[in-house]
């Protein structure tokens, strides 16, 4: 199968250590003895700290989003380090790049393209440029809920729910540099567009990966209609 994988910066780059990446480069390596595999990964707290200078700075959003950028790009870079030869040395810039390093028969890691989304539009475009079959989106809660579970205790976990709902869910979110809160609107526009089976799950364990190729009902599955 051909598989995108998001990782959200806040799983990789939540203690600043090793150990993530090495995991998630041991878990990679085992599935693309299967699959082929493209990773896109986000940006974290780097990239919001780095992102709130820029906006001090008073030099725009678009500005802000470029270093967000590189920062995703950086990230790439250390999973690149972690999967040693399994990986294709560069960073793609954009989804041609991406395309034309996946001919290598190596896993391909990116970071962000352009300004005014996230990494989980990224993945989304990448998903469809590919044509993919699986566009997993990992990040730091169990998927997604009927409001913020980070801020409600009583927030539910949603099993299913469909392009056109969560569009509806977030439509009137915030879209700064560093905040596209959760799930960015043109990854799900492209979902729906591409009809790319999508599951939203809990990075924090990265042998979740493996469950969710195994079909084990795990975070929320997003319906593309
Ligand atoms: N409806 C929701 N369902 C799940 N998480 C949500 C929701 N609304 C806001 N969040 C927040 O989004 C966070 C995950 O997004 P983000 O911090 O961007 O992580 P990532 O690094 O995966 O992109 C969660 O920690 C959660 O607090
Ligand atoms: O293609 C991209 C990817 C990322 N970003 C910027 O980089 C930040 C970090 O990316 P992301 O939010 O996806 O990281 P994560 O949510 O995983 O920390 C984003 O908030 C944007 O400001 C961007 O402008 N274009």
């Amino acid at each position: 199968m051909r598989i995108v994988v998001a990782i959200g910066g806040s799983i990789l780059m939540k203690e600043y250590d090793y150990k993530k990446f090495q995991e998630y480069a041991e878990i990679l390596r085992f599935l693309a003895q299967e699959n082929e595999i493209f990773v896109v990964v986000g940006g974290g707290k780097p990239a919001r700290d780095y992102i709130s200078i820029v906006r001090d700075l008073k030099c725009g959003e678009a500005k802000c989003d470029d270093i967000g950028i590189e920062v995703t790009r950086l990230n790439a870079k250390l999973l690149i380090l972690a999967l040693k030869n399994d990986a294709y040395p560069s960073v793609p810039h954009n989804f041609q790049e991406a395309e034309k390093y996946s001919a290598s028969g190596k896993i391909v890691i990116m970071g962000g393209t352009e300004p005014a989304h996230s990494t989980d539009a990224v993945s989304a475009i990448l998903a469809e440029y590919t044509k993919a079959d699986l566009l997993i989106n990992l990040t730091s809660v169990d998927g997604m809920y009927d409001k913020d579970p980070t801020n409600n205790s009583d927030a539910k976990l949603i099993e299913e729910i469909t392009a056109t709902e969560m569009l509806e869910f977030i439509k009137n979110k915030d879209v700064k540099a560093g905040t596209y809160e959760f799930f960015d609107m043109t990854a799900i526009q492209m979902i729906k567009r591409s009809s790319l089976e999508t599951v939203i799950a809990n990075g924090n364990d990265p042998k979740n990966l493996l469950k969710i190729l195994k079909k084990e009902k795990l975070g929320t599955r997003i319906i593309a209609k």
